[in-house]
């Protein structure tokens, strides 16, 4: 597959739930100045989670009426709700910078691919079962949503191959330290420590 080094990437994270994958986006795109494209969706929102950071929470009806008008470039219905990313906001984004980064299941991850190609680059974070189901009992999530997740543990874990990249996250720091020069291939910043 040709790499998109140059201008207008779009970095897909992706992987099962609680492999890591927000907490090594934030970091990354802290350090390239890249912003996320959020999400629709029409759960409720977790305790900590903030509307319009996290994701744009919306009612049903109001996620009908954006579907209905064409906004959505993807929509998946995830565990009974939808999700769903509008075209405009990747749009806007890559419009005055030079990438982007998302969080998606496979689903959303292979729409992008089949839509941009070469511009998508999949990175793909895993951790053992076990693991991730440790580490959102310890985020404090409700036992039904963790077993949702772990429900969807292996169909994401086979998703792996199909991605560009793939990282197996145990230590953060030294996960986001590889996605970060995985990244700096394709973004060309010049980031070298010059002390
Ligand atoms: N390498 C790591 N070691 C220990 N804990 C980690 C590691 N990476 C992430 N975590 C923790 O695991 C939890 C899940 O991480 P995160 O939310 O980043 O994952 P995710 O893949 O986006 O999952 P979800 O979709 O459930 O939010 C968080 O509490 C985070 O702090
Ligand atoms: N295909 C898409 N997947 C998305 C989108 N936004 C989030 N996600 C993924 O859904 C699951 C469940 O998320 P949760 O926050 O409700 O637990 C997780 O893998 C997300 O990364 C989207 O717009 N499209």
């Amino acid at each position: 597959m040709r790499e998109s080094i140059g201008r207008n990437n779009i970095f897909v994270f992706t992987g099962p739930d609680g492999s890591g994958r927000k907490s090594v986006a934030e970091a990354v795109g802290q350090t390239f100045g890249m912003e996320k494209v959020v999400s629709f969706v029409t759960r409720s929102p977790r305790p900590g989670e903030v509307n319009g950071h996290d994701y744009h929470f919306i009612t049903h009806e109001k996620y009908r009426e954006l579907e209905l008008g064409g906004e959505f470039l993807e929509s998946v219905a995830i565990d009974g709700h939808q999700y769903g990313i509008r075209s405009v906001d990747i749009e806007s984004k890559l419009h005055y910078r030079d990438s982007v980064y998302l969080i998606l299941n496979h689903e959303g991850a292979g729409i992008l691919k089949n839509i941009y190609g070469d511009q998508v680059v999949r990175l793909f974070l895993y951790a053992d079962r076990r693991t991730v189901e440790e580490r959102e009992r310890k985020r404090g999530l409700p036992e039904e949503t963790i077993e949702k997740h772990l429900s969807h543990y292996d169909r994401e874990m086979s998703y792996r191959f199909s991605c560009e990249h793939a990282f197996e996250n145990y230590d953060l720091g030294q996960t986001t330290f590889e996605i970060t020069n995985e990244l700096e291939r394709y973004l060309k910043r010049d980031l070298v420590d010059k002390d």
